[in-house]
């Protein structure tokens, strides 16, 4: 039976968001952001370890006490994102090429348990694996900066259109090759499916909650603050 581990990108420094500390340590609720997050994937059984990948010069990270689990091992991330996913599946020295790998950004704190079983059980026959997204609902806009301004380019047809959220669930080898193919030909992806995609495969899609929001920008904190109270009040956190 393949095995689930979990590794969770925390090694930005939140340029956007701003401020004088990483974003995941900005205080949601009481907890730093990183706190919530780790705690989220923790509490689900299936997953047996959690790579947490860190910035060489993060000295807060040892203070969570979500970070001092047993399940939980620490690793120096890299310069990009890949990078830091990378750094994190190769320190997973115990994990098969065959299991699987949940990658799940800590600026994401309000991951519901119940949508990554489903991602899980909708991956379950597959070879290759999926990712949480939601539809794009507004009518969007190609835009384009010109002598005049910023002009409408043109207007993108919507239907089709996903949001891609993590966690990204893929196997094992195929992610951690997927990664190293990217690397080696000097492209970034900015998630886990857009290498996998590049080797032809085609990722699943799961409907995810809409409120798995990722904290980007400063005023996304207020955003958190307010779908955590909602998700305590429909039980679905403690
Ligand atoms: N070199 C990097 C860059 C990003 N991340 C992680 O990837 C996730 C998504 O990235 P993003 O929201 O872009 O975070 P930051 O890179 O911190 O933000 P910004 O792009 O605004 O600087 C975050 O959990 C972030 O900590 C990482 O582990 N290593
Ligand atoms: C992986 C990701 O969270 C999917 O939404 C995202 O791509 C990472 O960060 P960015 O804001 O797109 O740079």
């Amino acid at each position: 039976m393949s095995a689930y581990f979990a590794v969770v990108p925390a090694a930005g420094i939140g340029t956007r968001f701003g401020g004088n500390q990483a974003k995941q340590y900005a205080i949601l609720d009481g907890q730093p952001v990183i706190a919530h997050s780790l705690q989220r994937l923790l509490d689900l059984d299936e997953i047996s370890h959690i790579a947490l990948v860190l910035a060489a010069h993060d000295e807060q990270a040892a203070l969570v006490s979500a970070v001092q689990n047993a399940r939980v091992s620490r690793v120096a991330g890299g310069a990009e994102r890949m990078d830091s996913v990378l750094a994190g599946l190769l320190s997973l020295t115990q994990a098969r090429d065959d299991d699987w790998v949940l990658v799940h950004d800590v600026a994401r704190p309000l991951l519901r348990p119940n949508d990554v079983r489903e991602l899980i059980n909708a991956c379950a026959q597959d070879d290759v694996g999926g990712l949480l997204a939601h539809d794009v609902r507004d009518t969007m806009k190609q835009s384009r900066a010109n002598s005049v301004g910023l002009r409408v380019e043109a207007t993108v047809p919507r239907a089709g259109l996903m949001h891609a959220l993590t966690p990204q669930l893929f196997r094992y080898g195929l992610l951690r090759d997927a990664l190293l193919a990217a690397r080696a030909d000097g492209v970034v992806v900015t998630d886990e499916s857009a290498a996998i995609e590049r080797l032809g495969h085609r990722p699943r899609l799961v409907l995810g909650a809409r409120d798995n929001i990722k904290i980007t920008y400063a005023d996304d904190l207020a955003l958190a603050a307010f779908y955590l109270s909602a998700q305590r009040a429909q039980g679905i956190c403690s």
